[in-house]
Order: structure tokens, then C-alpha cells, then sequence
């Protein structure tokens, strides 16, 4: 099953990890969402959304769906039972405390599993209306679709421009390279940064810089959705904000899941949260709002609240 091993703490820098898209089947999804109707949230400001990220955001329909998901690493399972849509655009944040299975969760989206020997997936999880683990497909396309990034940077030992050209290379994506190099790190909001300096080692650059330059190596291949697990918990306060910010603009134009331990920073920047509690179990799935100001279960209230976890 694997052609790798990895561990789930450390970040791993493999072709598999740069999940830039290539679209087996573009007719699949190019149109994924025809007529959905577009929930257009009201975010204009802090003062009156109490702290919640209210700019203007497109949140679609169910890009990705997973029913009755459930994993176990050998004997132990991590993961019970999980259903829920998350929506095409927009921020979905997963909060919960250590150990709930948030990660696994991410990492069932593209795959990533599969590269831990331990882990065993049932259930259904399919993406713009395909299941991903239907045996005819092929993981390292999948990651192709779903670009991944991890808690700690880990920018390649290589120039800044071949780490965001890395995923257009091993994957033969045609196209002017530099002209894809230089939009993506426009979007990661670090061209201006770096623009005199492409050929300088991307390991020179400063954490916040560095986790930017992962998030333009994943987008470079142009990916459907982007996965961050705690993207910003090894940063300093405004390299984090930086990247916050980066995840609001992303939203518009990618499916974005974050597994994130702050609350605080679920509450700014994501339109729909899933609670995950102890026993690998999905207690609660909402809007953002809904989950932080009223949420139907008790123990996400305690949690919420700080009475746990
Ligand atoms: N590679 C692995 N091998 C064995 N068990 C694992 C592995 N990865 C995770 N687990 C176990 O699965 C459960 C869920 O872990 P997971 O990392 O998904 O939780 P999490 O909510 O993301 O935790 P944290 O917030 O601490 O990162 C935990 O009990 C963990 O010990």
C-alpha cells in the first residue's frame, strides 16, 4: 500500500506532499458546481461580527464529502464514523483538543494516509463527486489536486524559484514556468519580498517567509483545494497574521481545510467549523459563527469555553 513511510509530526518534503493538480478527469469537475448557489457571507468588519471573519467570502456547495469515514492505526481507532460537506471555496476550520484526530482527517482528503503503514481507511470520501479512494485512483494525482501544507516549513534545500517550480516539473505541467512561478508567489504574498532574489536558497528566508513559500509551491500547480494542518503554530504573531490574511485571499479562489489548536484564529478566518472530540469523533459541524456563539452540543460549548480540552 505505501510507497513510503512517514511519521505524522514531522513535515515530509516528498513529490507525493506537493499535491499541485493535474485533473485526471477534468470533465469531472471543471463544472462541479453548476447552479449551486453561492452563500455570499456578510464580512465587513471586525467591530460588529464580533471577531469573526466576515469579509466578503464565496462559500459553494460540497466540493468534498465524506461519509462514515473511519480509521485506525493498527488496533486504535482514530478517526469514528465521520460525515460532513465541506464546501467548494471558502475557509472550513477543524478544532479539537490533541489527539481527537483532526490530522488524520486532513490527511484522509488526499490520501497522505497511505503512506503510514499503521493506518487503515473505510468509509467514502469523494471530491467534486469522486470518490478518492475508489481503486481507480491514483493517489500521487489526487495530491495533484489537493495541495498540502504543514506545520513547520519545509521549503526544499533549493532556490526559491525551483521550490515553487518543483510541482511543475516532476509534473510535466506545460506553460511558462516563470510567468506560473511569479503569479503563485504573488498570491502567496511574497514576490515582492524575494522578486530581486529568485535564485537565492529558499532556505535563507525567515520562517514566516519560508511557510509562504510552501503555500506558493503548493499552489503553483493550481490545485483544487489546499490543505493546512496549524500552518501558522510555528510562526511569531505577525508572521501568523501574514498568513492569515494569505488564507482569507486563497479562500476566494481554493477550498480551504485548516486543522488549527486556536480557536481564536478558527473564529477569525474560517466560514464553517467542524469540532472534533475525544474518540475520534466529529461532535459538531457548523457555520463558524453558529459553533462559536451558539452550538447545539453541550460539550463543544464546554470546549468552546475553555471547560476542557
Ligand atoms: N502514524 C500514526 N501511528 C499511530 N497512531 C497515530 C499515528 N498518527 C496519529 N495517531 C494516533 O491517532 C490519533 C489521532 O491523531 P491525530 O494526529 O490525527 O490527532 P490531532 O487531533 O490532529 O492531534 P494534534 O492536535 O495533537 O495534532 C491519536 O491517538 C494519535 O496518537
Amino acid at each position: 500500500m505505501t510507497d513510503e513511510t512517514v511519521t505524522t509530526d514531522e513535515p515530509v518534503s516528498t513529490e507525493s506532499e506537493i499535491t499541485p493538480e493535474i485533473d485526471p478527469d477534468p470533465a469531472s469537475n471543471s463544472d462541479s458546481n453548476p447552479g449551486s448557489e453561492s452563500r455570499t457571507t456578510d464580512r465587513d468588519g471586525t467591530t460588529e461580527s464580533g471577531g469573526f471573519d466576515t469579509t466578503e467570502s464565496t462559500v459553494g456547495e460540497p466540493i468534498i464529502e465524506a461519509r462514515d469515514i473511519n480509521v485506525w492505526y493498527d488496533d486504535v481507532q482514530a478517526l469514528t464514523d465521520i460525515t460532513m460537506d465541506v464546501p467548494e471555496h471558502g475557509v472550513t476550520a477543524m478544532i479539537g483538543p490533541s489527539g481527537c484526530g483532526k490530522s488524520t482527517f486532513l490527511r484522509c482528503i488526499n490520501r497522505m494516509n497511505d503512506l503510514i503503514d499503521a493506518a487503515r481507511v473505510e468509509g467514502e470520501l469523494s471530491l467534486a463527486g469522486k470518490n478518492v479512494y475508489d481503486p481507480d485512483v491514483d493517489p500521487v494525482a489526487l495530491r495533484r489536486r489537493v495541495g498540502m501544507v504543514f506545520q513547520k516549513p519545509n521549503p526544499f534545500p533549493k532556490s526559491i524559484y525551483d521550490n515553487v517550480a518543483y510541482g511543475l516539473k516532476i509534473q510535466n505541467i506545460d506553460g511558462d514556468h516563470d510567468e506560473i512561478v511569479e503569479n503563485a508567489l504573488r498570491k502567496a504574498a511574497l514576490f515582492e519580498e524575494v522578486s530581486d532574489r529568485l535564485d537565492e536558497s529558499g532556505l535563507e528566508l525567515s520562517g514566516g517567509q519560508q511557510q509562504r513559500l510552501c503555500i506558493a509551491r503548493a499552489i503553483a500547480p493550481d490545485p483544487e483545494v489546499l490543505l493546512m494542518d496549524e500552518p501558522a503554530s510555528a510562526l511569531d504573531p505577525v508572521a501568523t497574521s501574514q498568513i492569515e490574511d494569505l488564507i482569507d485571499s486563497l479562500a476566494e479562489e481554493y477550498t480551504v481545510v485548516i486543522v488549527t489548536h486556536n480557536m481564536q484564529q478558527a473564529a477569525r478566518i474560517s466560514d464553517k467549523t467542524a469540532v472534533f472530540l475525544t474518540g475520534g469523533e466529529l461532535v459538531e459541524f457548523d457555520d463558524t459563527q453558529k459553533i462559536f456563539e451558539n452550538p447545539d452540543n453541550q460539550r463543544v460549548e464546554d470546549y468552546i469555553t475553555g471547560k476542557f480540552g
